[in-house]
């Protein structure tokens, strides 16, 4: 509902959206360091003292603004990501405003041995490990019948294979210990499928349902599973999408706004408190209630739908 066709893409050639990296014509995205310094939060300064939380894609985004809160709110930091600038760039933001130290791990998760490096240096830095924030990932708007199979490829990889990996390694370290955890897998709203996205919708179903899953295998170790389902959250990866669709994502829900970083970082800082220690195997959907409403077209609603399938 609310998405006006894009420039009446033509059905019958391929279409690709490739942003420049770093186009200076394109306006910033989502909470810069100055916004989240500001940001006022419902949870006690000591809420996590003594909690060790490891979240990836912490260099920007919703895994910055989460790691910033686990900081201020007394957590362990570990981050991780593939670039080393964005991870300092955290880990100063975090230093600046809390006096406290944390550890940046360059890592691609997509990486099955990168992951066990890192998660064994989370324990040798931290003595151990309580929640595991998966929030690396991403996808690109196309078509789903003009993915490359490299694009497909690097897509499941990233959101379904590097979210396994990490999952599966900080578990079988918990096991061996004989201590409790608890992973929370950022994924997407999926419910109504995710047209121009199919790579990432697959992806993310897949963590959804493998979540629930080892929720139950995993109950016996005590280690919790669950997910948050964010829908359209401004942060630096709208760089992604055309600036006219990004123009009409709010419309994708009845409240017609979108959510901020800040929105799911306190969602996971509430999953991360004790207040969470009854929540495993759900999946929390944050998007202004787009799941009973609305479609986001990222790379432009085909002429086709232009009367929105209204009744
Ligand atoms: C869907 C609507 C929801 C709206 C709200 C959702 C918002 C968000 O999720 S915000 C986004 C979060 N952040 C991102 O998505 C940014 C991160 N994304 C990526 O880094 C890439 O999309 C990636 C996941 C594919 C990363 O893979 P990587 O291997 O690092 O990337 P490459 O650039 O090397 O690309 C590999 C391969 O993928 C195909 N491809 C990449 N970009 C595009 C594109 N824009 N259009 C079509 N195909 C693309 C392509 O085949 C690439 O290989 P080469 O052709 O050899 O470059
Ligand atoms: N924003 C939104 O509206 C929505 C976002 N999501 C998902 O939420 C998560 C956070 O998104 P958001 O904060 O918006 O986006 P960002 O692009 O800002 O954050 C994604 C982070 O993941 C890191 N990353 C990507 N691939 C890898 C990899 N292979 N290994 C390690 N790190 C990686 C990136 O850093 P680097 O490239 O340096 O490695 C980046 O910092 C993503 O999974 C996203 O797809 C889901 C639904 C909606």
């Amino acid at each position: 509902m609310g998405n006006e066709p894009l420039n009446a893409p033509d059905l019958h050639a391929p279409r690709i959206f490739r942003p420049e990296p770093g186009d200076p014509g394109r306006p910033k995205r989502g909470l810069d360091d100055e916004a989240l310094r500001t940001q006022a939060t419902i949870f006690r300064d000591d809420l996590l003292a003594g909690h060790t939380i490891l979240i990836s894609g912490a260099g920007s985004g919703m895994g910055k603004a989460a790691a910033y809160l686990a900081a201020r709110l007394g957590a362990n930091v570990a981050i991780c990501g593939r670039t080393r600038e964005k991870l300092d760039g955290t880990a100063a933001l975090i230093r600046e405003e809390t006096g406290r130290e944390i550890l940046c791990v360059e890592a691609n998760i997509r990486d099955p041995e990168a992951v066990e490096t890192l998660i064994g240096a989370v324990h040798d830095h931290f003595g151990g490990l309580d929640t595991l924030v998966n929030n690396a990932g991403g996808q690109f708007p196309q078509d789903a019948i003009d993915f490359s199979r490299k694009g497909w490829l690097a897509v499941i990889d990233t959101n379904l294979n590097g979210t396994w990996w990490m999952m599966q390694e900080a578990a079988k370290r918990w096991r061996a210990d004989g201590k409790p955890g608890h992973v929370i897998n950022i994924v997407a709203n999926v419910e109504r499928g995710m047209p121009q996205a199919a790579h990432t919708c697959a992806a993310r179903a897949g963590v959804i349902y493998l979540s629930k899953t080892v929720a139950t295998e995993w109950a016996p170790h005590n280690i919790r599973v669950n997910c948050i389902g964010p829908g359209v959250i401004e942060t630096e990866g709208f760089r992604m999408y055309p600036e006219e669709a990004l123009a009409r994502f709010h419309n994708a829900n009845p409240m017609k706004t979108r959510g901020n970083a800040w929105d799911v970082a306190e969602a996971i800082a509430y999953l991360a408190s004790p207040a969470g220690r009854f929540i495993n195997g759900d999946l929390m959907i944050i998007d202004g209630g787009q799941a009973q409403w609305g479609v986001v077209w990222p790379a432009g609603m085909p002429e086709y739908f232009s009367d929105n399938g209204a009744a």
